[in-house]
Formats: C-alpha cells, structure tokens, sequence
C-alpha cells in the first residue's frame, strides 16, 4: 500500500508538524509527500498565472518557441517535442512532451514574453524560498542541526531549475515503448512539483513491494514533493528516491510544471542520518563532480 504524507504548511508548518512529515516511514520509504499551496506561497493564485501563461505559451506558433530555443545553452529555455527519452532502454520513441527551463541567473534565461517572465520569476522565487522552508525540519529528521543543509542553497550560487512542461494529449502505451515521461528517478535533492487540478495526473510511482506502478493524484492545489538521488545518497539510503513516470490516456493535453531544488555546485555531500555503530554507504562529493558523473552514466 502506498501512503503519502501530506503537509500543510498552514496548519502545521511548525517545526513539529515538519519534522514528523519528513521522519516518517512511509516518508523515507517513498520519497514522495504531498504539500499544500496555501501556506507554502505567499500567493498561490501565482500557480495559476503560471499553467496560464505555460498554455499561452506552448499554444504559441512553432516560430515562437524555436525562438527560445537554445542550441548554445542545453538545459535553459525550450525543449523540442519528443527531443528527450528518459527511459531509453523501454522507449520506442521520444516522451511525448515538449519543456520550457527557467534558471537562477536572470540574464540567461530565454524569455518568449514579458508575462511569462513575470510569472515564472515569481513562483521561481517562491519555489526557492519554500525549498529553504523545508531544510531545517529535514536536517532535524536526519539528526543534524537546522543549519546545516542551508549552507549549500546559497541565494547567489545555489542551482534550483523550473521547468514548464506540456505533454501532447498521445496516449502512453507501454507495451509500445510510448511514454508521455518514461521512467526514471531524479537525479537532485528535491523536486516540487505542481500539477494542474485535473482529477486524473497521470503521474505513476513505482511500488518495490508490489511490483507495480501506482497512481499518484495529489488533492486539488497540493505539489508533490519527491526526493531525488542526491538526497538519497546525501541520507545515507534513509531517503529513497523513487522511480516514477507519466503515462496520458490520450484525452487531453496536460501541463506540469516541475522545480528542482539544487544546491551549489561547492556543496559537498557528506552522508548524514547515518546511526551509530553503522558506515556511511557513500563517499562525500562535491555536487558539481556528482552531477558530471550523472551526466557521464546517462549519456556514455
Ligand atoms: O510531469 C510530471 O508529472 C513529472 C515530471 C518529472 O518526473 C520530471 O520532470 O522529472
Ligand atoms: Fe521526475
């Protein structure tokens, strides 16, 4: 059975009610919590604005978006339909999805409007900042002290990335090798994760125990928060950063949008939560030479 904490901020983004989230079994086992808009953004109409201005903008000529292309700078501005298979060894085809980034340095991003810049500078902001809001109550339930994650998100060199995605109303099919967003784990600490209010996300996690793949609906203006492979390793396997997917049934469009809260390419990622008489599984590592091995692993 899969349970997944949800936390309201509202309500108890108190330190205790925090803390019990994120020390919980069901937690560490699936890396995935649900997290209420309210209390978490100063203003969580800024959701909104955002899946509008992503339609507006994926909605526009093929001109447009090419225009925020950028060949020169992978991993900033849009991404091609079909340009990435994030499950390589059971895809047919390219997930059938087309993106959008956002990064920290203002100055290089590819803003296809005034509006969308606007809009995402906001939520990237507030995104940032709800990350930070969440590090005190994870170090306590790593047995570290509040401090000591905060560090390495850094206002001026941490690496957080928001992402606009638009999957194309195709249907998944399994069996094919089609898949909106193929399977896969995160490769950061933690990704939060808004989802239009649709009934029916399409998002899917994978059950260790059952062998299955489970559904994941968060309530109407809930993010899902999941943990990523650094976080994993940075807990010492506490954390377990699960595989998950996107399949779309084929009805319609659907739009998400994802940010990734990284730390600084100095950090170094020691493992924490690591109990007495037990060794650290993992040696520490600068963030930035993780994330070159990542790269090596996934395209060599
Ligand atoms: O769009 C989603 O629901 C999930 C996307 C995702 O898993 C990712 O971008 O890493
Ligand atoms: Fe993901």
């Amino acid at each position: 059975m899969t349970r997944i904490p949800t936390i309201n901020l509202a309500r108890d983004g108190s330190a205790r009610g925090l803390t019990d989230a994120f020390a919980s079994d069901d937690f560490a086992r699936r890396g995935f919590a649900f997290v209420a808009h309210e209390g978490a953004l100063p203003e969580p109409e800024i959701v909104r604005k955002c899946f509008a201005e992503s339609r507006t903008f994926f909605d526009s000529s093929d001109e447009t978006r090419k225009r925020a292309l950028t060949g020169d700078a992978p991993g900033i501005g849009y991404t091609a339909f079909a340009s990435e298979k994030l499950d390589p060894s059971s895809s047919s085809v390219g997930d059938s999805k087309e993106g959008f980034y956002v990064v920290r340095e203002r100055a290089k991003n590819r803003w296809p409007s005034a509006a969308f810049e606007d809009a995402a500078t906001t939520y990237y902001e507030s995104m940032y900042a709800l990350g930070k809001r969440l590090l005190p109550a994870l170090a306590r339930a790593c047995g570290v002290n509040d401090a000591y994650f905060d560090a390495h998100w850094s206002a001026s060199s941490h690496n957080c990335v928001l992402r606009f995605l638009k999957y194309s109303a195709s249907r998944s099919d399994e069996g094919e090798g089609q898949f909106a967003c193929g399977a896969h784990t995160d490769y950061g600490a933690l990704t939060i994760l808004a989802v239009e209010n649709d009934g029916s996300t399409g998002l899917e996690i994978y059950d260790r125990e059952t062998e299955t793949w489970v559904p994941v609906t968060p309530p109407p203006d809930h993010f899902v928060l999941n943990v990523g492979d650094l976080l994993e390793r940075w807990s010492n396997g506490r954390f377990a950063s699960t595989r998950h997917r996107v399949m779309t049934t084929g009805e319609r469009e659907r739009f998400s949008i994802p940010f990734f809260f990284e730390p600084s390419y100095d950090a170094v990622i020691e493992p924490v939560c690591v109990g007495d008489g037990e060794a650290a599984k993992y040696a520490p590592i600068r963030f930035g030479d993780y994330l070159q091995e990542k790269y090596a692993q996934t395209y060599e």
